[in-house]
């Protein structure tokens, strides 16, 4: 059967394993030469492809429902479900989406993008199918990285107790982004490992098959029932049994016979069942198993030679600025401790991993924790530096706001991947920290405009008191060289680039470089605009705007941040309150709506926001 032909997964029923095993084939295929053309999500997807197959072999989606974590492995699925044909748009602007998205297909039943989500909305279907009276199956099927999450262990605890049907897959591969961290993942590989268990069940057998056949039936009822609890003792996956989800495996998750197997046991089996699946990250490209961290993403490459098809950005990424920073003020600050969610090398960690190992803790994918963590490291004297992507701190809000703010205490977040991100999209995109933070009373936050400030901002943060913001977007530095030395940061205040004295430009971050362009296409046009760099976005030189809104007749702002409760709603009302009634204020920023995935430039543009576009709307306004 050829993968083109697989229209949906009813094509696939009636493969044999062999068939089977050719279509896996062909499915890692078409995914390497897509990743290799456009790049996107690779190695997880690469291990899950057997996996893939068996789920829409036994089960019938849609109407049977597949709930899957985080959705960067869901390559797989996407190929055997109706989206062959426009697998080549995937990740760009208008084509399929890199994650499972309900609007994009009936087959996504739940849409994802960030981690730990999948048992607790798979119970959820779980319980609406039996309210309902009806009889379809729910699997989700979960990463071990992912199951390290606050939230997986929430729902098991849930799912344990409420005796639904459904399947949860555990699909262990044994890394995260990078290793997988933690007594968990541990705990799972003891169950695969243990040679106490594999040796125990077979000296049983062995006993068991040497007991003659003539002995009484009341003595081999006995017998037999010390063999169950003597094997049950000795159990894998205790833990699950223990809260009420039946165990099975661990199973080779690249046996497309025995996987078809087990899913079709454990599919009639009564109440919530966990099936530990084991895969290998990369399977099937020897770049990738080799080094799954380095390709559980990646940008174009040549498939020969593994290398980038683009040379490399000839400035170093914002993150590595980061990264660097913090390593040389740890070096000389023995009390500065850095903190990832599962993503030391993203975030920029990794650097100070290397030379300083036990000052990085990596908490897994647990941001919730990784921030009240914080705020015990605080009072316990150390000053932590918790780094982690603008979108995934927001499942992190309350814990910010009472563990941290509320007790005032020394943490300092860094937000990496803030605003638009790409080809990732909504989930990804960092659109809502400037709003959600803003709101916290005692937060400073800062937005460097480049790297210079970044190193600056980072650098004084550490020196403040209370709980401290930094954000910054996906990117490269302005520059391949930072200046020789880091400068001072004034608290709460902006800086004049340019001076002018009609239109006000009030840029946050990078996006000041759009205004840039802004001020020289207005002063073409003889206008004299001032630009300025907010810097900072809480807290505010009321004085100093006041002094700036009092000399100009028009004030714009742009941010990138959702356009509700961020930067230019922040200048709207600090007009409002010093009586401005008479000012033009025009805001650009993020709209209201979950922005789409596409290149960041063409995303600017459709948005309007970039210099060009907002030129030219100002200049039809005014
Ligand atoms: C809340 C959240 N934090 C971090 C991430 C970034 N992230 C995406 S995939 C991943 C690793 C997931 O590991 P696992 O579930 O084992 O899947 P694998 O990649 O091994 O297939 C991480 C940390 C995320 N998507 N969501
Ligand atoms: C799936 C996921 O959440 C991560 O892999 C994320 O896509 C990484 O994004 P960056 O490429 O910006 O690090
Ligand atoms: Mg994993």
């Amino acid at each position: 059967m050829q993968l083109k032909d697989v229209k949906s997964p009813k094509d696939i029923k009636g493969c044999s394993i062999t068939e089977l095993n050719d279509l896996a084939t062909q499915i890692r295929e078409k995914i390497i030469t897509q990743v290799a053309t456009h790049g996107g999500h690779l190695a997880s997807s690469l291990g899950v492809v057997e996996l893939t197959l068996a789920l829409h072999y036994v089960f019938n989606a849609p109407e049977d429902i597949l709930v899957w974590d985080v959705g960067h492995q869901a390559y797989v699925h996407k190929l055997l479900t109706g989206r062959f044909d426009r697998f080549e748009t995937l990740r760009q602007q208008g084509g399929l989406s890199g994650f499972p998205k309900r609007s994009e297909s009936p087959y996504d039943a739940f849409g994802v993008g960030h981690a730990s989500t999948s048992i607790s909305a798979a119970l959820g279907f779980a319980v609406a199918r039996d309210k309902q009276h009806q009889h379809n199956s729910v699997v989700a099927v979960i990463g071990d990285g992912s199951m390290t999450g606050g939230m997986a262990f929430e729902a098991l605890n849930n799912a344990g107790l409420s005796k639904q049907n459904m399947t949860i897959i555990l699909n262990d591969n044994k890394m995260s982004i990078a290793p997988n961290v933690g007594g968990f993942p541990k705990y799972l590989n003891r169950i695969i490992s243990d040679p106490m268990y594999n040796k125990v069940r077979s000296d049983i057998d062995r006993v068991m098959a040497k007991i003659p056949g003539i002995i009484g039936r009341h003595f081999r009822t006995l017998i037999q029932s010390v063999e169950k609890a003597v094997k049950n003792a000795i159990r894998p996956g205790q833990f699950f049994e223990d809260l009420g989800i039946r165990y099975f495996g661990p199973i080779d998750g690249h046996d497309l016979g025995e996987l078809i197997s087990i899913l079709e046991r454990v599919k009639s089996i009564p109440g919530p069942c966990l099936i530990q699946v084991m895969t290998e990250k990369g399977r099937g490209m020897s770049f990738a198993e080799t080094n799954p961290s380095q390709w559980h993403a990646s940008v174009p490459f040549d498939p020969k030679s593994g290398k980038p098809l683009s040379p490399k950005s000839p400035t170093p990424s914002l993150t590595s600025i980061f990264g660097k920073t913090i390593l040389e003020l740890a070096k000389k600050n023995e009390k500065i401790v850095g903190i990832t969610g599962a993503m030391p090398s993203g975030c920029g960690l990794d650097i100070m991993q290397k030379e300083l190992p036990d000052r990085v803790i990596d908490v897994g994918i647990a941001e919730e924790h990784a921030v009240t963590f914080a705020a015990g490291l605080a009072c316990g004297g150390l000053v932590p530096v918790v780094a982690i992507y603008s979108s995934f701190l927001q499942r992190a809000y309350d814990q910010i706001i009472h563990d941290v703010a509320l007790q005032n205490l020394h943490v300092v977040f860094v937000l990496d991947r803030a605003g638009l991100v790409g080809a990732d999209g909504p989930t990804h995109h960092g659109s809502l920290d400037l709003t959600y933070l803003r709101s916290i009373p005692g937060l400073t936050i800062m937005a460097p405009s480049d790297e210079n400030e970044l190193r600056n901002m980072v650098t004084a943060a550490i020196d403040m008191q209370g709980p401290v913001a930094i954000r910054f977007p996906r990117g490269s530095a302005l520059a391949s060289e930072l200046k020789a030395e880091v400068e001072p940061v004034e608290y709460g205040k902006f800086q004049i680039k340019q001076q002018g004295k009609d239109i006000l430009l009030l840029g946050v971050g990078f996006m000041l470089h759009e205004l840039e362009k802004t001020a020289k296409i207005l002063a073409e046009h003889g206008f004299n605009p001032t630009l300025v760099d907010a810097k900072f976005v809480k807290p505010l030189d009321k004085e100093g705007y006041r002094n700036l809104f009092q000399s100009h007749h028009t004030i714009v702002t742009l941010e990138n941040n959702s356009i509700v409760g961020g930067f230019g709603s922040e200048i709207a009302e600090l007009l409002a309150d010093m009586d401005f009634h008479d000012k033009k204020l025009i805001r650009f920023g993020l709209p209201d709506a979950f922005v789409e995935h596409g290149k960041i430039p063409d995303l600017y543009r459709m948005l309007g926001i970039d210099g060009t576009s907002i030129a030219n709307k100002l200049l039809k306004d005014l």
